[in-house]
């Protein structure tokens, strides 16, 4: 018996105790605070409040990072083991073809048909909750490209299966010796690919319609909000055979106005329907319609992780880690994830397993047909109680039956006989009175859907695996630029928070279900963020009132107190900076790192938060405001001549920070000229720890400092900084009163 996988521990003496020492430094400062409570005001009761929950993040983390564990796969033995691997359909979701460029879906979905896998079982589905016609057209060119492109990959052995960046190395590679013949290939590949490009960037809807009609796909006139589902089988791999490419079926599931279609998980369990009543795989992959395959390779991959435990509640579902491509020099936006990454995976995989992110994931079908781990079978149930459960369609049912019963093979090929079934479980009314969205299916409630149906997951019992393949397995974009990388953390607090306050709460798991305890608190550790803008905010004001009021919330630099606070502010940033170092990431990465945390929890996750509260009292509905995808040059999308500088719009979120830092620029000033004029500061008075403090909150807003001078975008409107006078002048009047 060849292993499929091995489990790495991971040694982190240092980091461990690097993160006790801190702790420590953190404790004394509580113990500090309290001793001397007596002889300060208020404002020293408001700092022990925020440096409790700091200490308490501080913990969440060292429980995520504790026990760090990793997984190696070995493809190679896959072969020797199972002469025949499970079929897997891979879900592609797209919503919007201005804010997602069919040209990036296109690359994505030909990432996907030439991955390293055969080809008969594989079946890939693309939703396009836009019903559009360029993104339906860009794909049947795709399936046409496909029968040269995916032919090629696989002769000359393509690293990068994505044409767009196997083709920005303008070329040939010297690794394939150059023949002629080759490079003659290469050319021809490369004209057919501008060429596709150029087709599906100036195509128009109506040409369009016309043009598709011509074959025998027809593309009805759609409105995106009220439409009939569609499903269209552009390419249908018929004898089965080797050499061919997986399947490529075009959904665009049923909307209506009088229905909510619940956004992204809405779209996932039509394309989970669609997909049980034609291939019904036992597994499914679903990627973002920016994340290409990047290791031809990953399915392998994936299967060692699936395929190679004994037990198969230890891998419930396989994730692989959220990456980039065409990243920014030094991560202006702080959303590169690399750190954080590779710090906190491995710590998840030594828990439970690594949360479901949403893209990139391997699911078990049965672990999102609400099966549970272990022997008990659902398949005993009459078709009654499948119909209340899965819905009724007597196809779905049947598939759901062998899923849940067993393993489940798939179904042999005939696509286009079972159209017409797919269509009717796409229907928006299909779900009424079923369980999907609840106990099966992606669940609704939170528009963060990946980490509530993960936690789902994981009560059930199930554990989840990390997926790390050398290179690494998928790469999508980042979101550039000041508002898209703020709305986008934005919706995740608030989806964090309606996942908090919901009864599928990991608290609630952790007591009544299968939810280990160290897992719930890894998942508190995420589902914080929105309560933590609070805890930050305060303390971002803290030292300018200090400065403004004359009072202190540290330490004078004379006590030897002092040194605590100190200590927790130099160990605290070296250490992490140790950490982009260890990562081969500069200075620059860390401090951008640093100051857009700071920057998001003071301003996204705190609109997020009152956004989520303003649904849960039923003032409001949350709104899954998709992220726009930069194709390769995101200075052609943004306008802008430098994208990794911070831009701004009229956007509530800028407001928070705005008042931030206005606040704190006041209130440098007034302290500065205070000291100037040598006017009394007393016993009781701001110290060099105040200056510091509200020094370093200026840094960390520093984008904001720039825009306040700046022309443009990247300005602060006008209208951004009356808004942020309004609070501001209102803080100051508090100062002077206090
Ligand atoms: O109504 C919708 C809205 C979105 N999407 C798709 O959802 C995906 C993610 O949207 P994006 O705007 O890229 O969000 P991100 O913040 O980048 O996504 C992260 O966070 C989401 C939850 O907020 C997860 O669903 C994603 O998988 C995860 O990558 C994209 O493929 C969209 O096409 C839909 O299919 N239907
Ligand atoms: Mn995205």
């Amino acid at each position: 018996m060849l292993p499929l996988q091995e489990r790495v521990p991971l040694k982190n003496s240092l980091q461990k105790l690097s993160d006790a020492l801190v702790l420590s430094l953190l404790l004394s400062l509580l113990a500090y605070r309290l001793v001397s409570l007596h002889r300060h005001a208020q404002i020293w009761l408001l700092a022990f409040a925020c440096e409790s929950w700091f200490t308490f993040v501080w913990l969440l983390n060292m429980n995520a990072k504790w026990t760090r564990v990793a997984y190696k796969t070995f493809p190679r033995n896959l072969s020797t083991m199972y002469h025949d691997l499970p079929a897997v359909d891979v879900f592609v979701t797209t919503a919007d073809p201005t804010l997602e460029p069919p040209v990036i879906t296109a690359n994505t979905v030909l990432s996907l048909l030439a991955v390293e896998y055969p080809c008969r079982k594989l079946s890939c589905y693309v939703s396009d909750d836009a019903a559009s016609p360029i993104t339906f057209y860009s794909l049947v060119e795709s399936a046409e490209f496909a029968k040269l492109w995916v032919p090629f990959c696989k002769k000359h052995n393509v690293r990068v299966r994505a044409p767009s960046v196997y083709f920005s190395t303008t070329e040939p590679q010297p690794s394939h010796g150059l023949s002629s013949d080759f490079t003659r290939e290469w050319r021809r590949i490369k004209d057919e690919y501008e060429e596709l490009i150029r087709r599906i960037e100036t195509a128009n809807e109506d040409q369009i319609r016309s043009r598709v009609a011509d074959g025998s796909k027809e593309f009805p006139k759609t409105d995106r909000r009220d439409h009939p589902s569609m499903v269209e089988v552009i390419w249908e791999n018929k004898e089965g055979s080797e050499d061919g490419f997986p399947h490529l079926i075009y959904v665009a599931r049923e909307k209506t106005p009088r229905h909510s279609h619940r956004y992204k998980a809405g779209a996932m369990n039509a394309l989970t329907r669609v997909s049980g009543v034609m291939t019904n795989a036992p597994f499914m992959l679903n990627v973002d319609c920016d994340m290409f395959a990047n290791n031809p390779e990953v399915v392998l991959h994936a299967m060692c992780l699936l395929l190679g435990v004994d037990d198969e509640v230890f891998a419930g579902f396989a994730q692989a880690p959220q990456q980039f491509y065409g990243a920014l020099k030094d991560d202006p936006f702080g959303n590169q994830m690399v750190v954080s990454s590779k710090q906190f995976l491995p710590g998840f995989q030594g828990l439970q397993g690594p949360f479901y992110m949403g893209t990139g994931c391997f699911h078990r079908r049965k672990v999102i047909y609400g099966s549970p781990p272990g022997p008990q079978k659902r398949g005993d149930l009459s078709r009654e109680e499948l119909e209340m459960i899965y819905g009724n369609s007597l196809e779905f049912v049947e598939s759901a039956r062998q899923i849940t019963s067993g393993y489940g093979e798939g179904l042999p090929a005939n696509l286009s006989s079972r159209v017409e079934a797919a269509k009717k479980v796409a229907a928006c009314a299909y779900e009424q009175n079923t369980s999907w969205g609840r106990e099966i299916g992606w669940a609704y409630g939170s528009i963060v859907e990946d980490n509530l149906t993960g936690i789902r997951i994981h009560s059930m019992g199930w554990r989840s695996m990390f997926l790390t393949p050398e290179p690494p397995a998928f790469l999508g974009c980042a979101p550039t630029g000041g508002p898209a990388s703020m709305t986008q953390h934005k919706r995740w607090a608030t989806g964090l928070l309606e996942i908090l306050l919901s009864r599928r709460s990991p608290i609630l798991a952790v007591m009544e279900e299968k939810l280990t305890l160290r897992q719930c608190l890894g998942y508190l550790l995420i589902l914080i963020w929105p309560l933590r803008s609070v805890f930050e905010l305060c303390y971002a004001l803290l030292p300018a009132y200090c400065l403004l009021a004359g009072s202190a919330f540290l330490p004078k630099a004379s006590e030897l107190s002092f040194l605590v606070p100190m200590a927790i502010f130099l160990i605290y940033n070296v250490y992490t900076l140790t950490e982009y170092f260890h990562y081969g990431l500069s200075i620059r990465a860390w401090w951008n790192n640093q100051r857009m945390q700071r920057i998001y929890a003071q301003t996204s996750w705190l609109l997020g938060f009152f956004s989520a509260l303003l649904k849960i009292l039923g003032f409001s509905e949350t709104v899954f405001e998709v992220s726009r995808k930069d194709q390769q040059k995101p200075t052609d999308v943004t306008g802008a001549d430098d994208p990794g500088r911070f831009t701004f719009d009229s956007s509530p979120v800028f407001v928070s920070g705005t008042a931030v830092m206005l606040i704190n620029l006041a209130a440098l000033v007034v302290g500065s000229t205070r000291v100037l004029w040598q006017a009394e500061a007393g016993e009781l008075g701001p110290g060099i720890g105040e200056f510091v403090c509200s020094a370093w909150v200026l840094l960390s807003f520093w984008p904001f400092v720039k825009g306040l001078v700046r022309r443009g975008s990247y300005g602060i409107p006008w209208s951004v900084i009356c808004k942020a006078a309004v609070p501001g002048c209102f803080f100051l009047q508090m100062c002077r009163n206090a």
